[in-house]
């Protein structure tokens, strides 16, 4: 296990209840303090009563909607000025009943600033302090529909396929600089998501719904191995890197002065 620096404090978002709530649990449990952001401020403050208590730690409660300025800049405000910060769990998130012809465009719009906006503004405010005194974490959880999207509809997979690669270019950043980051792509993991995008989650065969704690246990055993991209589900972790490197073989040829000979209307069809 990577030393976790169990002074710092983590401040989770979507904390109040699946995925981010499993993360407060098991941080926690490893010693972190807690600032906890969701809207729900009973079931944040249940949640703080019931970690301080088993685990001993500081739990503290931010309330906030994410969708709106005002208020995440309260978030963004507590990143950069308390001290105490040294990881960022960017989790809330919410998925949209409806494909892109259907779906409500007000609705499309608040989950682009909640899943899209929001982590990349409070990773804008946390990191020059992280990189300032070369210590810290930021953790963002993508989803499997982030490489996948054909599996879904809509424009959900699109605003986790920004997060995957907003946390490449991330770790390109910040390599080497003493910031851990990672991304982890769940698969279906069984929470409320599905309930409140209109989804039945037990449409789907059994044997592809992971139960919330394993899913963040994996996670976390991820980013314990330094893993950047963690997708719990994955037997096979070469898989990946296979994926990654055919994505990095393409590299050297996709900025040329030239285009592409099939492109070009001067070569005869039979050539
Ligand atoms: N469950 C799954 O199958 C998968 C989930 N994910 C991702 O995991 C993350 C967590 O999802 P999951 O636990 O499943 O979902 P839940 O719906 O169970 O939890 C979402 C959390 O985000 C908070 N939240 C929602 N809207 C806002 C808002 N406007 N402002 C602040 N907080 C908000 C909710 O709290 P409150 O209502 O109190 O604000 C809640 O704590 C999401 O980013 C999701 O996309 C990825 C892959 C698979
Ligand atoms: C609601 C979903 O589509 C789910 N969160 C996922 O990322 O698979």
């Amino acid at each position: 296990m990577l030393p976790v620096d169990t002074l710092d404090t983590a401040l989770v978002t979507g904390a109040s209840t699946g995925i981010g709530a499993a993360y407060a649990d098991r941080l926690a449990a490893r010693g972190h303090p807690l600032v906890l952001v969701a809207r729900n401020r009973e079931a944040l403050d249940t949640l703080a009563a019931r970690l301080s208590r088993e685990h001993r730690v500081k739990v503290d409660v931010l309330p906030a909607d994410l969708t709106s300025s005002a208020q995440r800049a309260e978030v963004e405000r507590r990143l950069r000025e308390d001290e105490a910060i040294g990881t960022l769990v960017n989790n809330a998130g919410a998925s949209v009943a409806g494909g892109l012809a259907e779906a409500r465009l007000d609705d499309v719009e608040a989950m682009i600033g909640l899943n899209v906006v929001a982590p990349t503004r409070l990773t804008g405010a946390l990191l020059p302090r992280l990189l300032a005194r070369g210590r810290g974490s930021i953790i963002n959880i993508a989803s499997a529909l982030a490489i996948a999207p054909e599996l879904s509809v809509g424009a959900y997979a699109a605003t986790k396929s920004y997060l995957l690669t907003y946390t490449l270019s991330l770790h390109k950043e910040v390599n080497g600089r003493g910031v851990q980051v990672q991304a982890v792509l769940p698969g279906i993991t069984r929470t409320a998501i599905w309930e409140h995008a209109g989804k039945d989650i037990d449409s789907f065969p059994e044997h592809m719904i992971m139960e919330v704690d394993e899913m963040v246990d994996a996670a976390l055993a991820g980013y314990d191995m330094g893993e950047l991209v963690t997708v719990p589900s994955l037997p096979d972790g070469e898989e990946w890197n296979g994926y990654d490197e055919a994505r990095r073989r393409l590299f050297p040829e996709l900025s040329r002065s030239q285009a592409a000979d099939r492109y070009k209307s001067d070569i005869p069809e039979d050539a």
